[in-house]
């Protein structure tokens, strides 16, 4: 059974159609990850669900309930928000403890105490329980923040960009705990983010929104191998794929389609004697453990991965080879083409 279903949901604020016709079900135990660029309707999909917001057209159900009409109080979900918001007054302990004590969820504090103590292990933060939470670091008050939504056990847990305040490193520790507890919990998350990695590796499936619509919806390796449109392909991978007129790749292009989607693993880079399109080196950055080279195909800028070893620099002339590229028809939507045999 789908625990969180919407089913044609649709929500405007003014003239804004923040949310439109839009349709999800997420599976008891799955991690789904909205994707898609400020404005997209991710936030207000989140708030939807947790009874935040009122749909204008469609409902809502969580585990099998039409909850669309009830208060958030009475919708069986956790929200995290990007902003770790903890009473700061209060201990490490009294801040997760605090939702199981609030009245709508009266819990035994032998019940409480065995809860948060399990949470605070699989958050590493059980060294800190006594601690108040304006002493700890903005990465052990994220963890705190989660936490509190964990002691709960609802029947979605909702989050909103939660790691997106911490650094870099913080950021990609709290990614692989937030999937190991996910695995081990067998929760089931609605999770908001920009950053395309987190979605590649915590999601089960991804959405993509634009413009208040889900345009695609499919596992991370869907997304990035099946795009259903040349937006799509460009919401994962990086370097960003490459979108040139089809006419730049000199015949190769099937006839009906109009641009060609190069990813950095589409482009070989060879010296100027082998045979295939003529371009030049105008920039490699040097990044450490890959470079990023940025060419000039025709008019055409292009900018892929190689590496290190491969001697490339700026004015070198090079012969290119596109392998198994991505076509776009007129409108954007992607050719299926058929594959060579590996
Ligand atoms: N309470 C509101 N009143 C008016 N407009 C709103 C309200 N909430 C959201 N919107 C508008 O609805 C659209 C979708 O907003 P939403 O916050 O859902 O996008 P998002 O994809 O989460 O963006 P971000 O990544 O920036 O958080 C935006 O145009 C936004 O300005």
């Amino acid at each position: 059974m789908a625990d969180v279903s919407l089913v044609d949901i649709s929500k405007r604020f003014g003239a804004v159609e923040a949310v439109r016709n839009l349709s999800l079900s997420i599976a008891d135990g799955e991690f789904v990850v909205l994707l898609g660029p400020t404005g997209a309707g991710k936030t207000t999909t989140l708030r939807l669900i947790a009874g935040l917001e009122r749909p204008d057209r469609g409902i809502v159900v969580i585990r099998g309930r039409d909850v669309t009409r009830e208060v958030p109080a009475d919708r069986d979900v956790a929200f995290v928000f990007q902003q770790y918001s903890l009473y700061p007054h209060l201990t490490v302990y009294d801040n997760l403890a605090f939702p199981l004590r609030s009245p709508a969820h009266r819990t035994d504090e032998s019940l409480i105490r065995r809860r948060v103590q399990h949470v605070a292990e699989l958050l590493h933060i059980e060294q800190k329980l006594g601690n108040r939470a304006t002493a700890l670091s903005g990465g052990e008050m994220q963890r705190v923040a989660i936490g509190r939504a964990l002691v709960r056990e609802p029947a979605v847990y909702l989050m909103d960009e939660p790691l997106s305040s911490l650094d870099a490193k913080l950021r990609a520790e709290l990614r692989l705990e937030l999937k190991r507890i996910q695995r081990e919990l067998g929760t089931t998350i609605l999770y908001v983010t920009h950053d395309q990695i987190e979605a590649m590796t915590m999601a089960d499936r991804i959405g993509v929104m634009n413009e208040g619509e889900l345009i695609q919806l499919g596992t991370p390796r869907d997304i990035y191998e099946r795009p259903e449109s040349a937006y799509v392909a460009s919401r994962l991978g990086m370097p960003t794929i490459n979108l040139v007129p089809a006419e730049a790749l000199a015949g190769q292009s099937p006839p009906e389609a109009r641009t060609a989607g190069l990813r950095t693993e589409h482009i070989r880079i060879f010296p100027p004697y082998h045979p295939g399109p003529r371009a030049r080196v105008y920039l490699v950055e040097h990044l450490g453990d890959q470079n990023h080279v940025h060419l000039r195909l025709d008019a055409h800028s292009l900018v892929t991965l190689a590496d290190p070893a491969q001697e490339l620099k700026a004015g070198d002339e090079v012969s290119l080879e596109f392998r198994e590229p991505l076509y776009f028809d007129q409108r954007g939507n992607r050719i299926v083409t058929q594959r060579r045999p590996a």
